[in-house]
């Protein structure tokens, strides 16, 4: 059997392929990923403007998929959308430019002999919840992203769950299971469902607009009128568009009367100061619960490991700082001295774009700050972070939970309080 999932970020698009074995076996059925694609240009809400280009966007992904799928299979193969962020902020800030996205999407989709099972904008709740499935399924010693069902096993046979740390483009997502937690504090935050036999109640909490671009506009809006930027290397210079910076909800009402078109962005490269601004960005000050991470949102006592993925990954990664058993002041040690390398020094590097080589020590500093701060991981707790490579998002796993042939038993998953 196979299906197929089209997962649209804030800043990418990716099509992924599933393939499982026919017969239904409850236990040991696995699920491999067998094909992707990167959908060309940025995720599909960036076409508000112009949406039949995000529809026209995904056909060469889509007639890879045509050749990959078995002419046998095609028509019995479930092709889902799934929208994340970015579409959840279009939706928000102009409802019928995403619906005008959606309907261009399902026009070019439905081109396609796949049995299209709807495109749809998913809760943050529902991020997050995905995410944790799909760390909990990854197969550690499969480099291909096997799907596995050997870690579900019952807490009595004594293997704990992985907390899920997602950072994208335009949201980030914590979710964990934690024995302090019944969902009775903040039940918003519960998800409970069923899966392999074992019920589970996970936390879990979206925060919308703390994805790593949108607060990169967060940061750059409270600078604009100063000379340097400490989150941007000393001797960068870029010239910014004051409307494209604010064009976004997460932003919006921060626009300062009476901008000028443009302003000029200069790095000092300071961390200490770019780690304040970054902090500024969160608000600690009020917490009707028992506990709280920031803005006021319920979080119970951290538990257990956690896998870090996305920007997590490529940002940690690219500055080397995966090992998580290196102690968190010798790490921030590391990132100072980076974000005080002067630009000259790092545009040499070759292979990476250079917007995201600007961005590296903003990003760094956020990484830590929001785990830090924000999720309260402690010098102790921050080792039991694991950044991993993912090849596929979270809600990849969105059609194992509703496609009947599948091997396992996710049909009650999630359940929504
Ligand atoms: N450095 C680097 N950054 C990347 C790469 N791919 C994506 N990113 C950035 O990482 C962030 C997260 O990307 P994704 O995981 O694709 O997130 P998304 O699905 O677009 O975001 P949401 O809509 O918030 O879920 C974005 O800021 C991307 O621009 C990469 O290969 N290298």
């Amino acid at each position: 059997n196979y299906g197929i999932v089209l997962d649209a970020g804030s800043s990418h698009t990716a099509l992924y392929i599933y393939a499982w074995p026919a017969e239904k076996d409850n236990n040991t059925g696995r699920v491999e990923q067998t094909h992707s694609c990167k959908v060309k240009g940025k995720g599909i809400s960036s076409y508000a403007s112009q949406p039949w280009k995000a529809g026209e966007s995904l056909t060469l992904c889509m007639q890879e998929a045509e050749q990959k799928v078995p002419n046998k299979r095609h028509h019995e193969t479930p092709l889902y959308l799934g929208a994340t962020a970015g579409m959840r902020l279009l939706n928000m800030e102009n409802s019928s430019a995403s619906d005008k996205v959606f309907q261009a999407v399902e026009k070019a989709l439905q081109k396609f002999p796949f049995s299209y099972q709807g495109a749809r904008i998913l809760s943050g709740q529902e991020e997050g919840a995905f995410g944790w499935v799909t760390v909990n399924y990854l197969d550690d010693l499969c480099s291909c992203c096997v799907l596995t069902s050997m870690r579900f096993l019952s807490p009595s046979q004594g293997l704990e769950t992985t907390g899920a740390l997602d950072l994208g483009g335009a949201s980030t997502q914590i979710s964990f299971v934690s024995d302090n937690y019944d969902g009775s504090e903040s039940p918003s935050n519960s998800v409970t469902f069923r899966l392999y036999g074992n019920d589970y109640n996970l936390y879990t909490h979206s925060f919308l607009c703390y994805g790593k671009d949108q607060v990169l506009r967060l940061a750059l809006a409270q600078q604009t009128q100063v000379n340097f930027h400490p989150c941007f290397h000393p001797g960068y210079t870029e010239i910014k568009n004051y409307s494209v910076l604010y064009d976004s909800p997460c932003v919006s009402g921060r626009k300062p009367q009476g901008a000028p078109e443009n302003f000029t962005l200069r790095g000092n490269g300071s961390f200490g100061q770019c780690q304040e601004i970054v902090k500024s960005v969160f608000n600690f000050t009020s917490c009707k619960y028992s506990q709280c991470s920031f803005n006021g949102v319920f979080q119970p006592l951290l538990q257990g490991p956690f896998g870090a993925f996305s920007a997590y990954y490529f940002v940690m990664n690219f500055l080397n700082l995966t090992d998580t058993s290196i102690p968190l002041d010798t790490v921030k040690d590391k990132l100072a001295r980076y974000c005080a390398t002067p630009w000259d020094e790092i545009k040499l590097h070759t292979g990476v774009k250079l917007s995201y080589l600007a961005e590296y020590c903003f990003s760094g500093t956020y990484i830590l700050t929001l785990l830090t701060e924000g999720y309260n991981f402690t010098s102790e707790s921050y080792s039991n972070i694991k950044f991993i490579k993912k090849v596929s998002r979270s809600y990849a796993t969105l059609f194992l939970l509703h496609t009947p042939q599948m091997p396992h038993d996710l049909s009650s998953f999630p359940v929504d309080h």
